[in-house]
């Protein structure tokens, strides 16, 4: 059976509480808006597309359960709703981009001949579908990057590299990164994955780790100081990493700690890729100089479970997130519409038409 971070079904939602892993499997239950924020923020839930699903599918309780005596009533919940969950971490743009395609699905709505009630089931049916789409798009993008990874980088003993976790943890399954890697191991083309621990939340020691394990993909552990180390001393063909936003030309956010292994993949020669859904691709931001970068509690760094790891008073700097610039992106960008160079992917996605332009000219958090 599939990991699932996600339980949905109309009407009751339930997410894997992902601080708990990997010694505790726990699923909570999501009742309101203010549940779906708080375990964004705590991390409860995190990687971009399973924030905005289960943003939205939040959304979708939280109306079933609910009477709108007006149009507005309904369009004033839905939009005050959606306003707060982009609110709950700032770097990936896949709650924003979910949050201003509903906001301008129900404003559309409002404007025609349908009752509340039409316009209620609607908006549900389009969260909803966040779900089934989500992983068609991780198995689209995965068999897009195993296809310009075996181009590439050759036909078999392919060894590739990952950091933090991009899998059904992070996503409503199969992945986006973890996507490209379960596609290679599902032909027998994967000799070997390496993951990295992902200081400070460890999301590779505590959840990518899990996932290679549950699936029986051959995988080893390093620590992030070892990427160097491994690059030289192992047959790297690849290294594959997610998204938190891809901006217009090409700049990546992502865990902090991609940016190095770019530059050190760079000095290897090793191609370096990056597997996005159209989802956390975010035009409106020309280059990465204007992303957003989160940073969380000093606690991530100088405690481990509660116990004190490092000297209290101790200054610190905790960004979740680095930008890694579109020139380091050296294998391309994995969408579920093909794989782009960094240098045509505002082009291809715009012409593509995929990619709902928004039409607010400041730049969205
Ligand atoms: C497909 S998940 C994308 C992205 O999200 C993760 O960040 P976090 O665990 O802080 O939510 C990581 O940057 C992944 O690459």
């Amino acid at each position: 059976m599939s990991l699932e971070s996600i339980h949905y079904k109309t009407g009751s939602l339930k997410i894997l509480n992902q601080r708990l892993l990997p010694t505790k499997s726990v699923y909570e239950e999501i009742h309101t808006i203010q549940d779906a924020w708080d375990a964004i923020k705590t991390m409860m839930v995190r990687g971009a597309p399973a924030i905005a699903i289960v943003g939205a599918l939040t959304l979708a309780v939280e109306l079933i359960k609910q009477q709108f005596e007006s149009k507005t009533k309904l369009s004033e919940f839905v939009e005050t709703s959606l306003t707060h969950l982009k609110t709950a971490r700032p770097t990936a743009v896949n709650m924003t981009e979910a949050a201003n395609r509903l906001i301008k699905l129900v404003e559309v709505l409002c404007q025609n001949s349908m009752s509340v009630e039409i316009i209620k089931e609607r908006i549900i049916e389009e969260c909803e579908a966040m779900l089934k789409k989500d992983v068609a798009d991780n198995k689209s993008m995965g068999q897009h990057g195993a296809k310009v990874i075996i181009n590439q980088c050759g036909n078999d003993n392919l060894h590739v590299m990952t950091h933090c976790n991009t899998g059904s943890l992070a996503t409503a399954g199969y992945g986006t990164a973890i996507g490209v890697i379960r596609a290679l191991h599902e032909i027998g083309k994967l000799e070997h994955a390496y993951c990295t621990e992902t200081r400070p939340y460890n999301q590779g020691s505590r959840l990518t780790a899990y996932e290679m394990v549950h699936d029986k993909i051959p995988a080893t552990l390093i620590a992030d100081s070892a990427v160097a180390m491994t690059m030289k001393t192992k047959p790297i063909s690849a290294v594959v990493v997610g998204a938190d936003r891809v901006v217009a030309n090409g700049d990546t956010a992502n865990k902090i700690g991609t940016y190095q292994m770019a530059i050190v993949a760079k000095h290897f020669g090793i191609p370096f890729f990056v597997v996005s859904p159209s989802t956390s691709i975010d035009l409106h931001i020309p280059s990465g100089e204007d992303i957003v970068i989160e940073e969380r509690s000093h606690d991530e760094l100088t405690k481990m479970k509660g116990h004190q790891i490092a000297a209290p008073g101790i200054g610190c700097w905790n960004p979740a997130f680095d930008v890694t610039p579109a020139e380091l992106i050296t294998g391309g960008i994995v969408t579920e519409h093909g794989v782009f160079k960094p240098e045509v992917l505002k082009k291809e996605m715009e012409e593509l038409g995929s990619y709902n332009i928004r039409k607010k000219t400041k730049f969205e958090n």
